[in-house]
């Protein structure tokens, strides 16, 4: 892989001490490339959420080693000062339920992040809009999130994602309460987001209908991850 996207290596994390401690990553290794969707799959209690959090720079992990392009964001310890600048600017999240702000407009919910990152209102919207066009929602633009169905309000989540144009997207459980067509379009969009916005994207899911979707998978188990390709059926 070239100097982009994300690798981890050895990653661990130990919740608690003593005889009480957990250990719920043991040596991960992972990677994605720019412009790839990789799936990561695995039992409840497998660490899933962990990594995750790991990844999002949520929790801190125990050991191990995080590269973010060329960039080395974690080597047993935070290599960067400001985590929350790291969050805000590389790292895209895109949960099950799309927790809008039900108080502000569709347009508003995905300009919130660029403009907290300092960006003019005016040009924060617009970003904005680039991307609710490009996620075919742009008529919503005005509404709230009350008025949008399911698939739109997941649409509008994606876009908040993707608008400071992260590096990574961490997608976690993003088709679950969708139908089978707004599943294969949520795929769809993310696989067509990661070409164009050239992000790396990991996808945490139990739904059967996309996992035939991905080229490559990584399985979690009892806090290990194993590579394995995927049926990479494509998503229309
Ligand atoms: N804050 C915590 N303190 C102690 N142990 C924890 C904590 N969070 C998770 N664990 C433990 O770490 C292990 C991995 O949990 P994790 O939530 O990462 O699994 P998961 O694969 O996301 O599960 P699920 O699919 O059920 O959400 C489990 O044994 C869990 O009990």
């Amino acid at each position: 892989m070239s100097g982009k996207g994300i690798r981890i290596e050895g990653l661990r994390k130990r919740y608690g001490e003593g005889d009480t401690a957990v250990d719920a990553l043991k040596g991960v290794d992972m990677q994605v490339a720019p412009g790839e969707v990789v799936g990561l799959i695995g039992p409840s209690g497998s660490g899933k959420s962990t990594l995750l959090k790991c990844l999002g720079a949520v929790i801190d992990p125990t050991a191990g080693r995080m590269t973010l392009g060329d960039e080395v964001i974690y080597d047993d310890g935070w290599r960067v000062r400001d985590l929350r600048a790291l969050r805000r600017d590389k790292i895209g999240f895109v949960f099950q339920a799309p927790y809008l702000i039900p108080f502000l407009d569709v347009t508003d919910n995905v300009a919130l992040l660029p403009m907290l990152a300092g960006v003019a209102n005016g040009e924060s919207r617009a970003k904005a809009l680039e991307l609710l066009t490009a996620l075919d929602v742009q008529h919503r633009a005005r509404a709230m999130p009350s008025q949008l169905s399911g698939g739109e309000q997941q649409r509008v989540a994606i876009a908040r994602g993707l608008v400071n144009r992260p590096p990574v997207i961490l997608a976690d459980e993003p088709t679950a309460p969708l139908d089978s067509e707004r599943a294969m379009a949520v795929i769809r969009i993310l696989n067509n987001m990661a070409r164009k916005f050239e992000t790396a994207i990991i996808v945490v899911t139990h739904d059967e209908k996309i996992i035939p979707t991905f080229k490559r998978i990584y399985h979690i188990r009892d806090g290990v991850t194993h590579e394995e390709a995927g049926e990479g059926r494509g998503f229309e």
